[in-house]
């Protein structure tokens, strides 16, 4: 039989104290497509868009149009004003059960102080958005919520009109067949800077051995002109077929659609148990069994790489031992092997204090030594110098978080900004004393491996 949650409430969602009516209701659904469901909003809620399913895949997240948003482009206190906005939105929600609750989608770029114009320009430094329509796939089991924040306190037949609008798109996502969608069509390819970026390797490992800092993260991007304009189902169908292992993301901004498969975790909070990974070093895959294991076994051995990954490990650590107990921590790292690449791996986990949350993990966290450097001030006054364009959310935290303080971010590396008809991938590696421009170069042509074979392209070795 199928199942319906109502609830109505009132809640003050601005320091000006302005009342808003939030009406919800939640609806069990049987199994559906959620790429299909994403691809029902094609019309209608273009740019107001996310996708997000966890590594795992027990957790799959679809919002088709915007409820409410919280953004703003705050330099200094952006999480927490993100933190108190969901808080005063959903003090009056029902707590308990988890698929009723609403859910808080978006991210923060990866550096606030940095200006510089192109893809990224008018994106806000935090954008997260409560949906419409959210779909939730937890455990096999669907459930589609309708979220309406209105001032109208007779909001109903305004929920009613929303009610029709959810069945029309719970009915064309429970297809028979999944729809399959063309790769785009390149026509061509362009490395901005990759001259400077080579050139920055060697400033960098300067700056490293005269003792400015230990380590920092260079990155570089890869700009494609496609044939025709690429929509976002399209793609997310390319990397939900193409990176089963990895995290999968879609904001839509606008006309940006940032998206992206990464095997990062940043932090997930599970009922007061908080979780995070570390994830730097890298080696290609071997054509073989037997190279694998080798590749595998010298990444392991490596010091150049044990360096880049143990900054990570130290500062995660401590991050963890301020904010957890019961913690656990293995005392070397293990192997994490994805489609195009290997890295360290060394998770960490503990039991989250009683005034900690995922949002204040997350500003603390981030950036982690794995996308930023060491000291952290000092890596991205380099970054900052050495990199001549804009991250936006590239290597930057992208996730969500209910009412009840349960929610994951992942770190938004192996990543894309799609434009209409362009796009521009984004890649990068931890520097240390011993980086090599070449190596760290062939590193990033690896790691553009994923984004350019959904985009249609491809990188021979
Ligand atoms: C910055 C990126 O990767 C980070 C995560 C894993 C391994 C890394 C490395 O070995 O350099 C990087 O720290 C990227 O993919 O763009
Ligand atoms: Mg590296």
């Amino acid at each position: 039989m199928q199942q319906k949650w109502y609830q109505a409430t009132e809640v003050e969602v601005d320091s000006l104290g302005q009342s808003l009516h939030f009406y919800m209701e939640t609806m069990e659904v049987s199994h559906l497509s959620a790429l299909a469901f994403y691809a029902a909003g094609e019309e209608c809620y273009k740019g107001e868009r996310f996708y997000w399913q966890n590594r795992e895949k027990t957790m799959t997240l679809v919002g088709l149009g915007h409820a409410h948003t919280i953004q703003n482009n705050k330099k200094n206190d952006r999480f927490d004003a993100v933190e108190a906005e969901w808080k005063s939105l959903t003090k009056n929600c029902l707590k308990g059960q988890s698929e009723l609750q609403p859910i808080l989608f978006g991210g923060f770029t990866f550096d606030p102080q940095n200006n510089v114009a192109g893809e990224w320009t008018g994106f806000p430094e935090a954008y997260f958005a409560l949906a419409t329509f959210q779909l939730v796939i937890r455990d096999d089991k669907a459930y589609v919520s309708i979220h309406l924040l209105t001032q109208d306190r007779h909001g109903e037949a305004q929920f009613e009109a929303l009610r029709k609008e959810r069945d029309h798109l719970v009915h064309a996502a429970q297809v028979k067949e999944v729809k399959t969608y063309s790769k785009p069509e390149i026509s061509s390819y362009f490395e901005p800077y990759k001259d400077p970026y080579l050139a920055s390797i060697d400033q960098v490992t300067a700056l490293i051995k005269q003792k400015k800092a230990d380590k920092v993260v260079i990155a570089r991007s890869l700009a494609l002109q496609f044939k025709e304009e690429v929509t976002a189902p399209q793609v997310l169908s390319q990397i939900i077929h193409e990176q089963p292992e990895s995290y999968l993301f879609g904001l839509e901004h606008e006309n940006l659609l940032f998206f992206g498969a990464s095997p990062e975790r940043l932090v997930k909070v599970e009922d007061g148990r908080a979780f995070s990974s570390c994830v730097a070093g890298s080696i290609k895959r071997g054509k073989t069994a037997e190279e694998d294991e080798a590749y595998g076994q010298s990444l392991l051995q490596d010091p150049k790489n044990g360096g880049e990954h143990q900054y990570v490990v130290d500062m995660i650590a401590d991050t963890f031992r301020k904010n957890c107990v019961d913690i656990t921590l293995p005392e070397s790292p293990r192997l994490l092997k994805i489609r195009d690449i290997q890295h360290l791996y060394t998770p960490v986990e503990g039991q989250l204090n009683k005034d900690a949350t995922i949002l204040q993990l997350t500003k603390t966290l981030h950036p982690t030594p794995a996308l930023g450097g060491v000291p952290r001030m000092e890596a991205l006054a380099a970054i900052r110098k050495y990199e001549p364009m804009n991250r936006g959310l590239y290597a930057a935290p992208i996730g969500w978080l209910d009412a009840e303080g349960n929610g994951e971010f992942a770190v938004a590396i192996r990543s894309a900004a799609l434009l209409h008809d362009k796009a521009y991938l984004y890649a990068g590696g931890g520097i240390v004393a011993d980086s090599e421009p070449q190596s760290e170069y062939d590193e990033t042509l690896v790691k553009f491996r994923p984004m350019l074979r959904a985009l249609g392209g491809q990188l021979h070795e």
